[in-house]
């Protein structure tokens, strides 16, 4: 079984208490590899390296800088089956599907390779004639990066992509279940020839890392993709040394197929923000909301496609639809479809659960599972799912539906489908969410912003607005 290592300060190395924490595959529960169990004093190191390496990356000239992204863009790229295969081992999804998770992860490379060499500042006309008023960006500092499993590369590029970008550096701590695609990564970063104490892996024990990071005065921003919950906790942590804080949290999309839909378009779409990675993202939607009138035709449409899907190992061909994570999440999942059931729900596809039994680590699949007279008491309707269950809730008029989308806590993303223009602004406009998909089910690309409004968060990732969340500005006015 083979024991990797951390990677602080340009050097690979083990954690000093010398225990590892272990990597399950989810298909099958077999442990896989090990990994350092890293704690306080790994991360008070990392930081250090961090530290001080920032003067000497932050001098570093932008077309330099961005010369690294490029490099590491490429290997990623020429690695991508490699890295592919150790995140379907370690997470689950769909080899094809991994594939095309290393496509988007190097994206954010591709994209932030060019947006270092456009980071201006400004001019500002001054009102006394003997001043003159500038705006410089500057790098926020030390970056501490956290998370989460179920995009093991992109979440990780996501970030470190950008900080690198403004010159700053970083100390990752990616989730405990999918470490092994975060190990290749930085390999690739030592590669590329990134200098010493820039990039700084952790593993290890959640909060003891998070609690040293957040403490230390030398940590100036917290970039945070996870739970809610968590990312709450962290932002209270944070709040004790006035970091600056990134937070991408849950969501509870709603999915709206209105009467007047080109209904072969609202189902792919809708599969394919279902379907996607199990249904573990937090885009995906987790309430469909259909017009009354073409509840039926829309729900024998849906069924005729998920007979298509094929649940199973991710390594296998044909494969579409992988294992969850976790035994915590499918009894959450197995929970919420019995829920449904036992208050009225009709399950029209799906509802098997099963387990292979090998281990508590893995072999958790869901078949696809379709709800139908789903209704607002269910825990479906309230919480984020985290999995493959597809509950259809009806709708008569564009004001219900609207408030019942809205009616969350969360606000990350939501899609709809209509054939109307006007409608199409009027509905995304009164929406309460940061992401909206228009007869488009597959709205993440490393151009654009994403993030969410309430509690899914703070802060954009992507685009050039990803870039700002690691820059200060500094305004400076000179008398001549
Ligand atoms: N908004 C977004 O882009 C995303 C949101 N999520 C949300 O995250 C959840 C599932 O992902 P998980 O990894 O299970 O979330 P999680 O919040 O349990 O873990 C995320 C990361 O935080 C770390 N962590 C957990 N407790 C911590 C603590 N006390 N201090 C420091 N670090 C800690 C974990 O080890 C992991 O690296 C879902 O709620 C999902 O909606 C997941 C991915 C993307
Ligand atoms: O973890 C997630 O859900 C991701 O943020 C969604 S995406 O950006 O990979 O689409």
């Amino acid at each position: 079984m083979e024991t990797y290592k951390i990677y602080i300060d340009g050097t690979w190395v083990t954690a000093d208490e010398g225990s590892n924490l272990e990597v399950h595959n989810p298909a099958t529960g077999e442990l896989i590899a090990n990994v350092p169990n890293g704690g306080e004093k790994e991360t008070k190191e990392a930081i250090e390296a961090a530290h001080q390496a920032f003067t000497e990356w932050s001098a570093v000239p932008a077309n330099i800088r961005s010369g690294y992204l490029r490099r590491v863009y490429q290997l990623m790229m020429e690695r991508q089956n490699e890295i592919a295969r150790v995140m379907t081992l370690e997470q689950g999804k769909p080899l094809k599907e991994a594939i095309g998770e290393v496509h988007y992860a190097a994206g954010f490379l591709d994209w932030y390779a060019e947006e270092a060499k456009r980071i201006y500042g400004e001019t500002i006309p001054a009102w006394s004639p003997n001043k003159r008023l500038m705006v410089l960006k500057q790098p926020v500092g030390v970056v501490a990066a956290i998370t989460p499993w179920n995009f093991p590369a992109a979440m990780i590029t996501r970030k470190i992509a950008p900080a690198l970008a403004a010159g700053c550096t970083v100390v990752l701590k990616p989730a405990s279940q999918t470490p092994l695609t975060a190990i290749k990564l930085f390999e690739i970063f030592e590669e590329a020839g990134i200098p010493k104490g820039v990039v700084n892996l952790v593993t290890g024990s959640a909060q003891k890392i998070g609690k040293a990071l957040m403490e230390d005065t030398r940590v100036r921003k917290l970039t945070f993709t996870g739970s809610t919950e968590v990312g709450k906790k962290l932002m209270e942590q944070s709040a004790q040394t006035v970091k600056k804080v990134s937070l991408e949290l849950g969501g509870h999309a709603p999915l709206i197929v209105f009467e007047d839909a080109d209904l072969d378009k609202a189902v792919e779409g809708a599969l394919a923000s279902k379907l996607r990675n199990c249904g573990q993202t937090c885009i995906s939607s987790n309430r469909f909301y259909v017009h009354h009138k073409i509840k039926e035709v829309f729900i024998e449409k849906l069924k005729e496609k998920l007979k298509d899907f094929k649940v199973g190992n991710g390594m296998e061909e044909g494969v579409e639809v992988g294992p969850l994570i976790d035994g915590k999440s499918f009894e959450r999942i197995k929970a919420q479809i019995n829920d449904a059931v036992a208050k009225g729900a009709k399950i029209e596809f799906g509802g098997k659960a099963e387990h292979n039994g090998i281990t508590q680590q893995g072999g958790y699949f869901i078949v696809p599972t379709l709800l139908s007279n789903v209704t607002g008491e269910m825990l479906v309707t309230k919480e984020e799912t985290f999995g493959p269950v597809i509950p259809v809730i009806t709708f008569e008029t564009d004001e219900e539906v609207i408030k019942m989308a809205n009616d969350t806590n969360y606000g990350l993303a939501a899609y709809f489908f209509t054939e109307s223009l006007s409608r199409s602004m009027r509905v995304a406009e009164k929406l309460e969410f940061g992401i909206i998909g228009i007869n488009d089910g597959k709205t993440s690309t490393p151009q654009a912003p994403f993030g969410g409004y309430k509690e899914s968060g703070i802060g954009r990732e992507g685009g050039h607005y990803g870039l700002e969340e690691f820059l200060e500005v500094k305004y400076i006015s000179m008398e001549i």
